[in-house]
Order: structure tokens, then sequence, then C-alpha cells
């Protein structure tokens, strides 16, 4: 898919590292003025994907075009329609926040930086601090004005690798505000995530990326529908029950999608959402001798789809789902 409406298109990416592969093919594409959020725990390959895109990084394979321009043979051109926010600050902690958004400004040719500069720091509520260091503001500030940074000369394309990681939840609200703003108003936002609850909150589309694969794609809903209207959580004593059940329920041996989580001793069974389907559960548990802490009865949220699409990519080497 590619043409006007798109403007990132990422076809069989491919990277590795000495003999590790970092990228396995990854595939996708973001309509224009829309949010993707590519969603994946540490060393996923988010970071390298975001690097690859914004032309910081090479692939081994594949192709990638931002606004149609492809990020190996038109460097410049990507540069000139795109902007990055990285895990890592590129603030100068001893300006105060007018000083780096002019420095920007600058470095961008713009014709009026000052009043860029006080735009951007009304827009984002920054205006009161504006002219105090920026080594004295809060985290959240920073990555407020780290943004703000990144949207001097208003670009059509913008990268946020990990943009709330660090800061507290109030922070994180404010900024997903901002990134649904700039989507309004019709910026095109790739961002990268390790948290479930920014991606379901945010994208309208997501891709769960695990080692270097996109495994499943879609809306959050859908991602959702993937699974069984009913999800049963099993709470056992043991791990060594928690290890019975799996086998006896789950794949490949038990007739159940499961997915398991060894840190509270418990698992998660999706099923049809029938009573009787729950009394065969337990049939199955107490015929192999596993005894139950506590069950309740939930909806799969999109940690148990995540979870499940890892689990079962290790098991069977499943392709990309796509929704
Ligand atoms: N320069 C490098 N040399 C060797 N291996 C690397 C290099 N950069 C990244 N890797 C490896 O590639 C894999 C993917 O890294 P990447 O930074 O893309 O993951 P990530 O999903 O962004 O993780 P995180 O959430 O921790 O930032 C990791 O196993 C990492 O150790």
């Amino acid at each position: 898919m590619e043409g006007n409406n798109v403007s990132i298109c990422v076809s069989s990416l491919k990277k590795r590292y000495k003999d590790r592969e970092v990228l396995r093919n990854v595939t996708f594409s973001v309509p224009t003025g829309t949010i993707y959020a590519l969603l994946g725990s540490n060393g996923a390959g988010k970071t390298t994907t975001v690097r690859i895109l914004t032309t910081q990084l090479c692939p081994d394979g594949g192709a990638a075009r931002i606004r149609g321009f492809d990020v190996i043979r038109e460097p410049e051109k990507v540069h000139q329609v795109i902007s990055v926010t990285g895990q890592f600050s590129a603030l100068d902690e001893s300006l105060t926040g007018m000083e780096n958004l002019l420095l920007m400004g600058r470095l961008r040719h713009l014709a009026a930086p000052e009043k860029s500069a006080v735009r951007l720091l009304a827009s984002f509520s920054l205006s009161p601090d504006a002219h105090r260091r920026v080594s004295g503001w809060s985290g959240g500030m920073k990555r407020k004005l780290d943004i703000a940074m990144s949207l001097v000369g208003s670009p059509d394309v913008l990268f946020l690798d990990e943009p709330t990681t660090g800061l507290d939840p109030q922070s994180r609200l404010a900024m997903w505000q901002i990134v649904r703003r700039l989507r309004d108003g019709g910026m095109t936002v790739l961002l990268t995530t390790q948290y479930l609850e920014e991606a379901e909150q945010l994208a309208d589309q997501i891709g769960i990326l695990s080692e270097g694969k996109i495994l499943a794609e879609g809306t959050p809903a859908r991602l959702k529908s993937l699974l069984p209207r009913g999800a049963v959580r099993f709470a056992f004593h043991s791990p060594e029950d928690l290890e019975q059940a799996a086998s006896l329920l789950g794949a490949p041996a038990g007739k159940w999608r499961t997915s398991c989580l060894p840190e509270e001793c418990a698992l998660t069974v999706f099923t049809d959402g029938r009573a009787d389907t729950l009394g065969e559960l337990f049939c199955c548990l107490r015929d192999g001798s596993v005894s139950v802490r506590e069950f309740s009865e939930e909806s799969p949220s999109l940690e148990d789809v995540f979870l499940t699409m890892i689990k079962e990519e290790k098991s069977y080497g499943n392709n990309k789902t796509k929704l």
C-alpha cells in the first residue's frame, strides 16, 4: 500500500548485528494523519526500526519510504519531512527553554524563530518557565520540551521513541493529549512503546513486535477480538501446579488458548464464555490433580493478546496476523 495517503511505507526490513538477526522482514504502513504504535518489550527491535526509518542506520535488506522518499537513496529529502524524539534528551540543560527552541529554529533556518518558540512554549503549557534554565525543570517538562523541539519547522511525520518512559502518570496523560492533538492536526506519528496501555490509548494501529518480527497488526479493538470473548484466570499454589495446568489445558495437548503469568503463578484460559466450558476446565484440572487457589472471569486485555502471540510464535513460528 502506498500513495499520497500513506506517509510511512516499510517493506521486508532486515537488520543483523553479527550473527544476530535484529529485524526479520518488518513490513507495515502508516496512513497520513494517524498514529501507529510499535509495541514490544526490551530488545524487540523498536529503536532499530526507528533508526532505519530516520536514516541513522542502514538496513541489510528491504525498503522504506517516508512521504514517498526512499530512506536509503533520498535521506536529505526524508530529513525535510521528519522529526525524531529519541529515548535520550537532545536538550542543552544549561540553556533556558526559550533558548533551546530558538537554537533549533535557527538550525532549521526558520524565518521567525522567536514566533515559533513562543507558540510552541504556549501550546505545551511551558510559557511560565520559558526563561528558566532547563537543568531545573522536572522530567515531564523536559520531555515536553524535547517534543516541542522536534516540532520546530512543522514536520509531516514525527517519530517518538518511547515518549513516556520514566514519566509519572500525570505527565504521561499530558503527553498522550499532546500526541493526540498532533495527530488531529494532520501529523503522522510513529511511536514505540513497551506500555500496552499507551498503545491501546493512543494508536490507530498497533504492530506487535517481538524478536524483530511483527507478530500481529491491527486496531486495539481488533487485536483484542483475536481472542475469544471469555477469559478465565486461574491462580495456583505452586509453579508445579501452574506447569501441570498449562500442559493440561493449553496447546499442543489441551484444546484451549492460554496465556501464562509465572510471576503471579496464574494462567489465563480463553474460552467461548459458556458456563459448561468453565465446568469442563475445572474437571480437567481435577482429573490432573491440580488444585486451584482462586479463579476469576475477565475479558481479554491487549496484554493477554500480546503474551499469547509471543508464546504461539515461539511454539509454532506463526506468520504475521493481519487484522
Ligand atoms: N549497535 C548494536 N550492536 C549490536 N547489537 C545491537 C546494537 N544495537 C542494538 N542491538 C541489539 O538489537 C536488539 C534490538 O535492539 P533495539 O534497541 O532495537 O530494541 P528495542 O525494542 O528498542 O528495545 P528497548 O525497549 O530496550 O529500547 C537488541 O538485542 C540489542 O541488544
